[in-house]
């Protein structure tokens, strides 16, 4: 039987690639997109035009006839709209997938008390790609002999949230066996402020915008002589769709809701 799939997001970049990715995988059928603009208008392909054989746009749930429910959600939209989304996803049953940056620590404890108690898979995951997860445990596991840690994220020109949700993982991964420290000079002065970076228990992240880039970070971990750089690089959106397919075929046997791609991981 194939999993019935709802996109919020799908005019986006992420939502472009993953209308693609859903429609090529043969165990997946998308039943219906979620966006605030275009209700009762058709999305064929990547299109929104108004061939009645294309997938229909909802504004919400509540106008989504029963047979047209689907048993999971994708949000891949942004900060402002996706608790709320993924919040009445889940009150009504169906399993978010959620790539979309920017859920608080209180939003993702929330939603994760609601699919509990609802019994139904959920995965919130900061970074779809398998590298990036790869770079985020390889670093939480050299932070335990180097403890001094700048983490660089360099993303493209279009992103609104800063730090992202990437570096806030990872540094969350890191801060569980590093010691909470001030680095740098104890007497260190911002001349401009901001220069030394966002500090998480005195670690230092600097998030870098700029045309040309697509997501990117460095985590630096110094010693004393010697430093070790773990890089990862999302050249193409491409990089996202494996993890997304993966995430939406393990929620449905899940009966909790999950906080990165690595809990799903083998
Ligand atoms: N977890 C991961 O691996 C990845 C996560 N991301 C995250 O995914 C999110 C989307 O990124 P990206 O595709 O680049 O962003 P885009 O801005 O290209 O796409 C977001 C889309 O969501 C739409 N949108 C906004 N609000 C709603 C709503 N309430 N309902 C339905 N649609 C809505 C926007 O429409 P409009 O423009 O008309 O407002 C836009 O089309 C970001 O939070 C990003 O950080 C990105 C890449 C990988
Ligand atoms: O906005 C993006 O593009 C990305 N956002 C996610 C994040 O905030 O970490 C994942 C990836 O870095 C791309």
């Amino acid at each position: 039987m194939s999993i019935k799939v709802a996109i919020a997001g799908a005019r986006g970049r992420m939502g472009t690639a993953a209308v693609k990715a859903i429609q090529d995988a043969t165990d997946m059928q998308l039943v219906a997109i979620l966006d605030y603009k275009n209700d009762g208008k058709y999305l064929s392909g990547t299109e929104i035009n108004g061939d009645s054989n294309g997938i229909p746009i909802f504004t919400s749930f509540s106008t989504m006839n029963q047979s047209i429910m689907p048993d999971v959600l994708l949000d891949l939209t942004e900060p402002d709209s996706v608790f709320k989304t993924v919040h009445e996803a889940i009150s009504l049953g169906i399993r978010p997938v959620v790539g979309t940056s920017g859920l608080s620590d209180e939003n993702i404890k929330s939603l994760s008390k609601l699919a509990t108690n609802k019994g139904i898979g959920g995965i919130i995951a900061p970074n779809f790609s398998i590298g990036a997860v790869l770079m985020m445990k390889f670093s939480a596991m050299a932070a335990r002999y180097l403890g001094d840690i700048e983490i660089i994220e360099l993303h493209h020109n279009h992103k609104v949230d800063a730090p992202s949700g990437t570096a806030l993982k990872t540094a969350e991964m890191i801060m569980k066996v590093r010691e909470p420290h001030k680095q740098g000079h104890p007497d260190e002065k911002e001349l401009i402020q901001g220069a030394r970076g966002a500090d998480l228990d005195g670690m230092k992240i600097h998030s870098v915008r700029l045309p040309g880039f697509l997501a990117h970070q460095e985590v630096l971990l110094g010693g004393e002589g010697e430093m070790l750089t773990i890089r990862h690089d999302s050249f193409d959106r491409s990089s996202f769709m494996p993890g997304i397919l993966m995430s939406i075929r393990s929620v449905i046997d899940r009966e909790d809701l999950v906080y990165g791609l690595e809990n799903i991981i083998e």
